[in-house]
């Protein structure tokens, strides 16, 4: 019995994302404004989240073991304007590693669908959550 290929099929599984992302990330890290909130976190260990992450929403037999995305992102002041900067870094890794046009559609559109959890619209609606012990991380764009 045939069934459908999932996504993750299609763009060449596990080691693929593997890639792709090791090459968004190095764009993340290196970007003046998007790298400034990884400071001190592991790029390889975000890496391997994402993969783990993306692998799951994209159909793949993978156990993603890391934190709720709202959870996880609550205490940085993330913009439409932060998110649109990255799908741009991860549109252009994704062209870098020769993924058909497509697929990268199907990609992007499974990424901003979570975009929901973790934006924040305003800086006053930013500042009412309750973070308990956690330090807000505001950062302004340094071009602006
Ligand atoms: C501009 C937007 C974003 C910024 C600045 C950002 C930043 C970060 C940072 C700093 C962490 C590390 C958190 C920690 O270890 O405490 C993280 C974790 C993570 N992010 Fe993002 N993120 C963004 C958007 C996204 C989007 C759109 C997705 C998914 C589609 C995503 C998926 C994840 C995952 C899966 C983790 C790992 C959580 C864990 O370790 O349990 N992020 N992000």
């Amino acid at each position: 019995m045939s069934s459908k290929q999932s996504l993750f099929e299609l763009v060449g599984g596990r080691p693929t994302l593997e890639r792709v992302h090791t090459r968004f990330y190095d764009k993340v890290y290196a970007h003046p404004w998007l790298g400034q909130f990884f400071q001190g976190h592991s790029q390889q260990a975000i890496e391997l989240r994402q993969t783990q992450f993306m692998g799951w929403k994209m159909g793949g037999d993978i156990i993603y073991p890391g934190m709720e995305l709202e959870l996880a992102h609550r205490r940085m002041y993330i913009t439409p304007e932060l998110l649109k900067l990255r799908q741009e870094l991860l549109r252009s890794a994704l062209a870098e590693e020769e993924i058909e046009p497509a697929l990268i559609d199907r990609w992007l559109k499974i990424d901003a669908a979570f975009w929901r959890q973790i934006q924040n619209d305003s800086l006053a609606s930013f500042r009412a959550i309750d973070l308990k012990y956690e330090q807000p991380l505001v950062i302004p764009d340094p071009a602006a």
